[in-house]
């Protein structure tokens, strides 16, 4: 069956030539991009879909999340609002409350915020373990999430439980909880930072994870200074998170990360990838990413919601999207494609989504409004009107929501 989204008034592509289509047209077949152009010239298809006149881009790919959580820290974030600053023990609240939910509480609340997601633009996703912190309850966490992300990473390192040898618990991280995660996990994260893990017990989650065949991610240079990009770009990872506090030299390596890739013609060997994390920031009072910067450099970028119950709790990518044009000096091309195919590059499927070209999966999104620089031009409101994930309807103001997917499955 094929699908024709037709009357299309602006189309971002974020194809290797970024072109950007007027009164543009899409068509669908077995759920990939069969063809883009011109309306007027649009082949006939099965199905027809009228965008009366909107603005069509990739759907987001959400690249940093920690969905797998119980909890409310409200009254952490207000504290922090009244000027207390952010510190990684907190982690150690959303723990005990996620231990104490259910496998249904638990997969309820993680379905909830993947449909929250959908609903907002996203159609691919990945999450995090990381508020499990013992053996039984990362297998676990990881489990549900594997139900239910297109990419799940192991955080096993994200926090040193209260109690725990520190020592002991990194030796933990790389043997028994890390064979126990292994058949529902992509990729491994460690949270380098003061408070959290120092850089040698991350070099340690990094190798181990690394031999279990993981891609690496590293929470990185998040409160202050530190090692995390450096150790990103020395293990080769596929991208180091949050990335406020950058030394030139940090920069630097990220940059030469980069030299087997031509930005131009998207092709080559994928650096690591700089991901900012806009709403993190505010959340948390922390400088903003410098992601204009990074560009300059050469540093390809994304930008992710990081939602989570302790710094950033929103799944918008939209917000996080209008914060990078606003504030961190951003194009709207630039935010767009960091949203979309540099979340895609961050998880190593940039050949399959990302981008709106022939032959990629049919993940494309719908705004209520001609074009996407609405997204900075009106921020905070609700412009996702329509989502299509493989060429079907997953938000739920569609009709077909849910069918065949098993509910909210992105
Ligand atoms: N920085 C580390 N982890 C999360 C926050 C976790 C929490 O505070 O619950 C983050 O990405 O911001
Ligand atoms: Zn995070």
């Amino acid at each position: 069956m094929s699908l024709l989204i037709t009357n299309i008034a602006e189309l971002t592509s974020q194809d290797p030539e970024r072109r950007v289509l007027q009164d543009a047209a899409i068509v669908v077949e077995n759920g990939r991009f069969a063809w883009i152009g011109a309306a007027h010239r649009a082949p006939a298809a099965d199905v027809v879909h009228d965008a009366g006149g909107r603005a069509a881009l990739p759907g987001w790919v959400d690249s940093h999340t920690h969905l797998v959580f119980a909890g409310d820290r409200s009254a952490e974030f207000q504290a922090r609002m009244a000027g207390e600053s952010y510190a990684a023990g907190g982690i150690a609240v959303t723990m005990e409350a996620t231990r104490a939910a259910d496998d249904d509480e638990l997969t309820r609340l993680v379905r909830g915020r993947v449909a929250e997601a959908a609903d907002g633009g996203t159609t691919y996703l990945e999450t995090k373990t990381g508020y499990g912190l013992s053996v039984d309850q990362e297998r676990r966490h990881a489990r549900i999430a594997s139900a239910v992300a297109d990419h799940v990473t192991y955080l096993g390192a994200h926090l040193v439980p209260p109690g725990a040898d520190a020592e002991e618990y990194t030796e933990l991280v790389c043997t028994e909880m890390l064979t126990a995660v292994r058949p529902y996990v992509h990729s491994a994260d460690v949270f380098c930072e003061r408070g959290a893990f120092s850089e040698d017990q991350s070099r340690r989650v990094l190798a181990a994870c690394r031999d279990a065949g993981l891609g690496l991610r590293v929470h990185g240079n998040q409160l202050g200074p530190g090692p995390g990009a450096r150790l990103a770009v020395e293990f080769g990872a596929a991208s180091v998170d949050h990335v406020n506090y950058l030394e030139p030299d940090d920069v630097a390596a990220l940059a030469g990360s980069w030299s087997g890739w031509d930005s131009a013609s998207a092709t080559g060997a994928p650096g690591v990838v700089a991901t900012c994390l806009p709403a993190c920031d505010l959340s948390t009072r922390q400088p903003l990413a410098p992601g204009r910067e990074l560009l300059d450099a050469g540093v390809e970028i994304a930008l992710a919601s990081n939602c989570n119950p302790g710094t950033s709790y929103t799944t918008s990518m939209a917000f996080c999207v209008g914060t990078a044009v606003l504030q961190m000096g951003l194009s709207v091309q630039e935010a767009v494609r960091a949203a979309t195919f540099g979340g895609a590059l961050a998880l190593g499927v940039q050949d399959t989504v990302g981008s709106i070209e022939v032959g990629k999966r049919a993940d494309v999104q719908l705004l209520n409004a001609p074009s996407a620089a609405h997204l900075a031009y009106r921020p905070g409101m609700p412009l996702t009107q329509a989502v299509f994930r493989e060429g079907e309807r997953v938000d739920s103001r569609g009709e077909v929501r849910g069918s065949g997917r098993g509910g909210a499955r992105l």
